[in-house]
């Protein structure tokens, strides 16, 4: 395929990588400094860029009839805009908050665990994430999506960044360390034990693989998709 890079920073360039081992050809490398350029020269973009800018590559590639996967993360206040002109132009759209098949198997076991847990008061839940200081959203897209698992199977109603008193709350700590590709864990903590879950990247080649995987899933099909259709896990 003719691959566009909406974004061609840390996971922009370990996709081009990834993307040119499968026989795929790089059309397009987009990043803060490129001019205007027509999408329409790609079979399929492929967006790691920036919040602010997320939304604004979306609609190009839509509004072009360019497929178009997205794995940026802070920009999902504008989700539901993007999948309503994905299905007025009979477009082909999947973002997903993390791509890789590690954390994507740990979003059903985080489901699937917080359905056990739900009416066990004596459990006290939280969550923290680790990433790399270069990151500019909190809490991550990842935390979020494991979040909404949680509150979809209990009696949760929200997340909030750092500590709550509240108990329908869940609270997301999130650290920053250098280097770190991304870390998530969830505990439910009482007076006599712990249970902890705890998904670890050692680096981003998880992400780009499924970036990647999904694009080829995506080609060629009309609708708005998530790693639960490319994985099959619906
Ligand atoms: N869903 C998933 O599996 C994963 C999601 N992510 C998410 O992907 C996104 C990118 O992460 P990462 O690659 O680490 O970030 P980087 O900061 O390394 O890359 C961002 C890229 O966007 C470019 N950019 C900035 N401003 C613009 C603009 N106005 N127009 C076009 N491009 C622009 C940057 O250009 P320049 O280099 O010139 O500044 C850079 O190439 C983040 O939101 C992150 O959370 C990350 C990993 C996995
Ligand atoms: O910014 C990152 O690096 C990452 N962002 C994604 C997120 O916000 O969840 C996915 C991954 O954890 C790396």
């Amino acid at each position: 395929m003719k691959i566009a890079l909406l974004g061609y920073g840390r996971m922009g360039k370990t996709i081009e990588q990834i993307a040119l081992q499968r026989g795929h050809e790089i059309v397009l490398k987009v990043d803060e400094h490129s001019k205007s350029y027509d999408i329409k020269v790609a079979d399929i973009a492929i967006d790691f860029s920036i919040p602010s800018i997320a939304f604004n590559n979306i609609t190009n590639c839509l509004n072009n009839n360019v497929p178009v996967v997205s794995g940026t993360t802070g920009w999902l206040d504008k989700y539901k805009d993007a999948t309503e002109l994905c299905k007025e132009k009979n477009g082909g759209f999947i973002y997903a908050s993390n791509f890789s098949l590690g954390v994507n198997i740990f979003f059903e076991l985080n489901e699937y665990l917080a359905k056990m847990m739900n009416n066990l008061n004596q459990y006290k839940i939280s969550m923290e994430e680790i990433h790399h200081t270069k990151k500019l959203d909190a809490p991550s897209g990842t935390a979020i999506t494991l979040a909404e698992g949680i509150i979809n199977h209990t009696n949760k109603k929200n997340w909030v960044l750092d500590v709550t008193n509240k108990d329908s709350e869940i609270p997301i700590v999130a650290k920053r360390i250098a280097d770190v590709p991304g870390t998530h864990s969830v505990e439910y903590k009482s007076e006599i034990d712990s249970i902890d879950i705890k998904h670890t990247a050692f680096t981003r080649d998880g992400f780009a693989q499924g970036a990647v995987f999904a694009a080829e899933w995506l080609f060629g099909k009309e609708g708005v998709f998530t790693m639960k259709d490319v994985l099959g896990l619906k």
